[in-house]
């Protein structure tokens, strides 16, 4: 049976062919050699005190379908970063979420915070694609990449500028992650197969994941309980989407979660 994520890939495959097809590779790399500097994903991340934030601009999911029907990314990103988010992750992804990269070199313009590109990347093309949008880091995920593309491209990733994030699910993929030289590392609680998200999956890989990594809780964290939880595992940030996104109020949501509500 073929999986969401073995879908997903294959659409980008063909999504990517299209867009190098219509601009192509010398003209992004001549855009990027221009491009100004980025701002420190990892270091915002890295800085000692609570928990921090990564908010993420989301419109819908494969699991939800439309999370957001008034949506409005710039407006969200403003908010997102006045309430006290540390960085955003900006969906890039247009069949699956109704993302689009656009929305990225949008709120680029309209935030101070570091940017996160979160689509499923496969390819330098969509590395080079990020940077010249205005992002800060990118999503590798560790069951899309082979060994050789996961280093390659987390390579690549440092080489343009950009922090990798780089993500994985299934516990035997740890020691991929770790032998791509990842130093941001994130666990997405959601089993792929089911949908369903495990708040534990992150706090039980907490004591695999080398304390000198930053470590990233990833998906289904809904309340002040759930971050609590993570923070008291020794999780240094959360991605957080449809649990923001659900609110007509993203202000209180933000501090809810952070427990800065006055
Ligand atoms: O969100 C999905 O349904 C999904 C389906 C297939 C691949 C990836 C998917 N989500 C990507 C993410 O990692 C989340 O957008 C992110 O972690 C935020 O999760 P949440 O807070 O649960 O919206």
């Amino acid at each position: 049976m073929t999986n969401i994520l073995e879908k997903i890939v294959a659409k980008k495959q063909e999504e990517i062919a299209s867009r190098r097809s219509l601009i192509p590779v010398e003209v992004l790399e001549a855009a990027v050699a221009e491009a100004p500097p980025v701002r420190d994903f990892f270091a915002a991340l890295a800085a000692p005190g609570p928990i921090k934030l990564i908010a993420e601009v989301k419109k819908a999911s494969p699991s939800k379908g439309i999370i957001r029907e008034n949506f409005d990314p710039v407006a969200i990103a403003r908010e997102y970063e006045a309430a006290g988010a540390t960085c955003l992750s900006i969906l890039t992804d247009e069949p699956f979420f109704q993302g689009k990269l656009e929305y990225l070199a949008q709120i680029r313009q309209a935030v101070n915070i570091p940017l996160l590109r979160k689509d499923f990347i496969l390819d330098t093309y969509q590395l080079l694609e990020a940077r010249m949008a205005g992002a800060d880091a990118v999503l590798l995920i560790a069951e899309c990449l082979d060994d050789c593309n996961l280093r390659k491209l987390h390579n690549e990733a440092i080489e343009l500028g950009l922090t990798p994030l780089v993500e994985f699910y299934d516990p035997e993929n740890l020691d991929r992650v770790l032998a791509a030289g990842a130093t941001l590392i994130g666990v997405n609680n959601r089993d792929l197969r089911t949908f369903v998200t495990d708040l534990g999956h992150t706090i039980r890989m907490r004591d695999k994941v080398p304390l000198d990594a930053v470590f990233v809780g990833e998906s289904g964290i809904y309340t002040r309980d759930d971050v609590l939880r993570l923070q008291e595992a020794g999780v240094d940030a959360m991605l957080v989407g449809e649990s923001l996104m659900r609110q007509p109020d993203i202000t209180t949501a933000v501090k809810t979660l952070l427990g800065t509500l006055s």
